[in-house]
């Protein structure tokens, strides 16, 4: 406020000057009005003019003065102005300053009285002189009975022996270091727990007196986080470095009581049933307890453990003593000093339950928010422990197992062999390898698909393993065979009698998907000392004898001998060479015609595959063909055949020689494992061949299980326009089923039944049985091997249609072939037409 010591006369109380000088020349202007109206009148009036005169020098300076005083009032007034205002701007000041210290004190105070830290202040004696609320929640004392307390009755001392171990002292030591602020002390609860503290703190000065104020945050839960964790990572370098999964499980258990001193862990894994209690980790327990929980089941009811089992879910029981589900097993309890015990279970990645994580506690209890959450990441971590070591035993397993049956595999059945010689060696007795090959399998599985044939593998495993001893191991080695090692053997007629089991079993059916299905088994017997002296030599003499076995007929066993041994090499031979031929194009097509029986004249010819080996010459069918359809070489070979066919016969009709219909067999494994329509399409597509020149010959193997794509595949080909034709007919099944549901147009007579014919009437019902039966569904009917006149007399007189065999032509090559098409049959063949 501005000073003014000496007061002007207030603007406010003087008349307004103007108004008094408007007044004073009113007057004058009225005087000299007079004086010139008396000079005018009487002569001049002087005193009156002078009187005018002296009054006006009068006004004159009375307006100066009053000019001056005018002045002097706008100063004035312009100073009132400016110290009023800033009077009431210091008043504002004030008033701002004033609400600002009031805004400030309620802020800090809700600051403090909401913070979520302690706020402490302490003065240099260590006393408590302000706790904000959260002081009393965490301390668990009053505010009022903390203030003037020393500073240690909610922080013991801890600081060094160096700040003399006053909180007060060491603070004031930690001024101006950096990290002050992430001091960390230890606080006590009013209970006489611990409590983590974290520190952050300032100081200052008031009334000649230092105070320090601290902020003091709880921090139990992060130290909880931390010291989880740093379990967990433990835990996880135990897994990663292949701890043992029961070493990693019981560090795990240790590290829970670790967290919860009152609280024992256990954990239980479950069997592969997923039901039964197999282990029990319980390493603060008595081995009694896990011994009592072994072999338990999981249910409704089953105690904590195996109740969170069975439905998957954690359980808590806070009292043994009173929970329905422990009724079986209250004494337990007694006797191993628990009263609560919950439960949570472990899963695998998957969701399938593993085991479970137990806590036991010695009195009522539930779990806290912070032990839930404990078990929770325990739980994961136990459950990852678990399933590494499952799936590591699992690709162990795998490694040595067959994975469609569970049998050991070839590297297991080797080792077991190796083990089995090495014992047979130091006791001096015999070890005896058996291949089991099945019969039919293939066809099975390929016409039926590998879903059942998947099916019937796992059941024939199931049936052998009936057959044998738990000392002897049963392999599955791939596809259809399987292999039984029997070790120590001392009875030599041992392998022959499991031989005669293994067939009986297997030749019952086996019901697969509402199918009933039959197959066989032929098998092959090698023995140590006498067959081999590895694991090697006993499967390859096992395979040979197998090969064997099958070349009797299946159905049989062999043991293997020295001759086999040549057989088995000669036939790895063979394959080999049969690669190379069809590399090599060694493949050749003879042509044996078909004759109409009553016109007498080559109506078609049957192609017939022959092998033109470098050295051996041309080779038959029978040698090399059942080990082309073994391979599956017989699909490619198989397709040149049609390709040879489709264009010689074409070459034929461009020939000019009257056109005939040209079969070609076809092997099973061409109708299942190509795309026989396909292949016979383009074939005669390539060759500009119509397909009434075709005609496709399948026995009965083909027709084996009647499945619904072979069906539609022949369907097609008789659309096409290709002739259909059942070869070696009434040798197989030769059922009639067959013959309505397959659309072909001939059926040929095996060629036994005209061989036997002479000497066993039976045959010559049969071949007038399928001659009617042909001529009933409308069918050709062709007889196959007429060798003699009798023969043909025989069908002719039966009403058989076409006719082949050596009689008429040997199959030939396709020159001399050409030459028979061109001339004709000979007159002298004894034909109907000849007579
Ligand atoms: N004893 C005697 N035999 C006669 C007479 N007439 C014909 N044969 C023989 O009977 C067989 C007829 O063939 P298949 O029954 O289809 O039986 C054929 C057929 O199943 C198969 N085969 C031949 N070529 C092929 C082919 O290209 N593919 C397939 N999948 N199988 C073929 O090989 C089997 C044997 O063929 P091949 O040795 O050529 O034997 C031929 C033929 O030489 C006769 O009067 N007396």
């Amino acid at each position: 406020m501005s000073n003014h010591k000496n007061p002007k006369p207030t603007p406010f109380s003087h008349p307004d000057p103007n108004d008094e000088i408007r007044r004073l020349n009113k007057i004058i202007d009225a005087l000299m009005n007079r004086a010139e109206r008396s000079m005018s009148s009487q002569g001049s009036d002087f005193s009156l003019f002078q009187t005018a005169l002296m009054l006006e020098e009068k006004v004159t300076n009375r307006t100066r003065a009053l000019e001056e005083a005018l002045r002097d009032n706008e100063r004035i007034n312009r100073d009132l102005f400016r110290t009023t205002v800033e009077m009431q701007t210091e008043i504002k000041e004030r008033q701002r300053a004033q609400v600002a210290l009031t805004e400030s004190e309620s802020r800090y105070r809700s600051v403090t009285e909401a913070a979520l830290d302690a706020i402490i202040t302490i003065d240099e004696g260590n006393r408590i002189s302000f706790v904000n609320p959260t002081v009393e929640k965490i301390f668990g004392y009053s505010r009022q009975s903390m203030l003037g307390q020393p500073i240690t009755l909610i922080i013991p001392n801890q600081a060094p022996a160096s700040t003399s171990g006053s909180l007060a002292d060491y603070l004031s030591s930690q001024i101006g270091r950096l990290n002050r602020e992430h001091l960390e002390l230890t606080g006590r609860h009013r209970d006489g727990y611990d409590i983590p503290l974290e520190l952050s703190f300032g100081e200052f000065e008031t009334g000649g007196l230092r105070y320090f104020t601290a902020i003091a945050r709880d921090i139990t839960e992060r130290k909880h986080a931390e010291a989880l964790r740093e379990g967990q990572y433990h835990i996880l370098e135990l897994i990663a470095s292949d701890t043992p999964t029961e070493e990693t499980l019981e560090a795990l258990l240790r590290f829970i009581d670790h967290q919860h001193s009152d609280g024992r862990a256990t954990i239980v894994l479950l069997a592969d049933d997923g039901r039964t209690i197999e282990r029990t980790l319980a390493p603060t327990f008595p081995d009694q307890y896990g011994n009592a929980l072994c072999g338990l089941k999981t249910g409704p009811n089953a105690g904590s453990c195996g109740t969170a089992m069975y439905f998957a879910k954690p359980v808590v029981v806070s009292d043994v003593q009173e929970s329905p589900l422990w009724a079986p097993y209250r004494n337990l309890g007694e006797t191993f000093g628990f009263r609560a015990c919950w439960s949570t279970p472990i899963f695998s990645a998957e969701g399938e339950v593993l085991g479970s994580l137990a806590i036991y506690h010695p009195d009522v209890h539930t779990p806290s928010a912070e032990e839930q959450k404990l078990v929770a990441s325990a739980v994961h971590l136990a459950g990852i422990a678990i399933q590494r070591s499952r799936t590591e035993a699992r690709i162990r397993h795998m490694a040595h197992h067959d994975v469609l049956t569970g049998l050991p595999n070839r590297t297991l059945l080797e080792d077991r062999i190796e083990q089995a010689l090495a014992v047979a060696r130091r006791e001096d007795c015999q070890v005896a390898v058996m291949l089991i090959d099945l019969d039919r399998f293939k066809t099975v599985n390929d016409s039926l698909g590998h879903h059942i044939g998947d099916q019937l593998l796992r059941l024939v495993a199931e049936r052998l393993q009936a057959c044998i001893r738990r000392s002897d191991t049963m392999a599955r080695l791939g596809g259809d065979e399987f292999v039984i090692c029997m070790p120590a053997l001392h009875d030599p007629e041992g392998p022959s009698r499991l031989a005669e089991k293994i067939i009986s079993e297997l030749s019952r059916y086996f019901t697969v998907d509402d199918l009933e299905l039959h197959i066989g088994a032929s098998i092959g017997i090698g023995f140590h000392p006498t067959d081999g002296d590895t694991p090697n030599d006993l499967l390859r003499a096992a395979d040979a004898a197998m090969y064997a076995a099958k070349d009797r007929g299946r159905g049989n066993f062999q043991f293997f001998t020295q001759e086999l041994n040549r057989q088995a090499h000669d036939r790895l031979m063979l394959i080999t060479q049969l690669r190379q031929a069809i590399e090599r194009q060694e493949f050749v097509l003879y042509y044996q015609p078909l004759v109409d029986i009553h016109e007498g004249r080559i109506v078609g010819a049957e192609a017939l595959l022959r092998w033109q080996h470098p050295e051996r010459g041309l080779v038959a069918p029978d040698q090399f063909i059942p080990i082309l359809e073994e391979t599956g070489l017989m699909v490619t070979v198989g397709e040149w055949v049609i390709d040879a066919a489709c264009r010689q016969n074409a070459i034929w009709q461009a020939d000019g020689v009257p056109p005939i219909s040209l079969a070609v067999n076809l092997s099973a494994v061409q109708f299942y494992r190509s795309d026989i329509l396909k292949t016979v399409q383009s074939a005669l597509q390539r060759h500009q061949l119509d397909p009434q020149w075709l005609t496709l010959e399948f026995t009965e193997a083909v027709l084996f299980e009647e499945t619904e794509p072979v069906i539609r595949t022949m369907h097609r080909m008789k659309q096409i326009g290709v002739g259909l034709a059942l070869d070696d007919f009434g040798t197989g099944y030769s059922s009639l089923s067959y013959l309505q549901r397959f659309p072909v147009n001939r059926l040929k007579i095996d060629r036994s039944f005209l061989r036997d014919a002479e000497e066993h009437d039976g045959s010559a019902d049969i071949i007038n049985s399928i001659i009617r039966l042909s001529q009933s569904l409308g069918l050709i009917s062709v007889a196959e091997g007429v060798e003699t006149s009798t023969q043909l007399a025989l069908v002719e007189t039966l009403g058989c249609n076409e006719v082949q065999g050596y009689l008429f032509s040997k199959p030939i090559p396709a020159d001399e072939f050409t030459r028979l098409l061109k001339s004709g049959l000979p007159s002298t063949l004894p034909l109907m037409c000849n007579h």
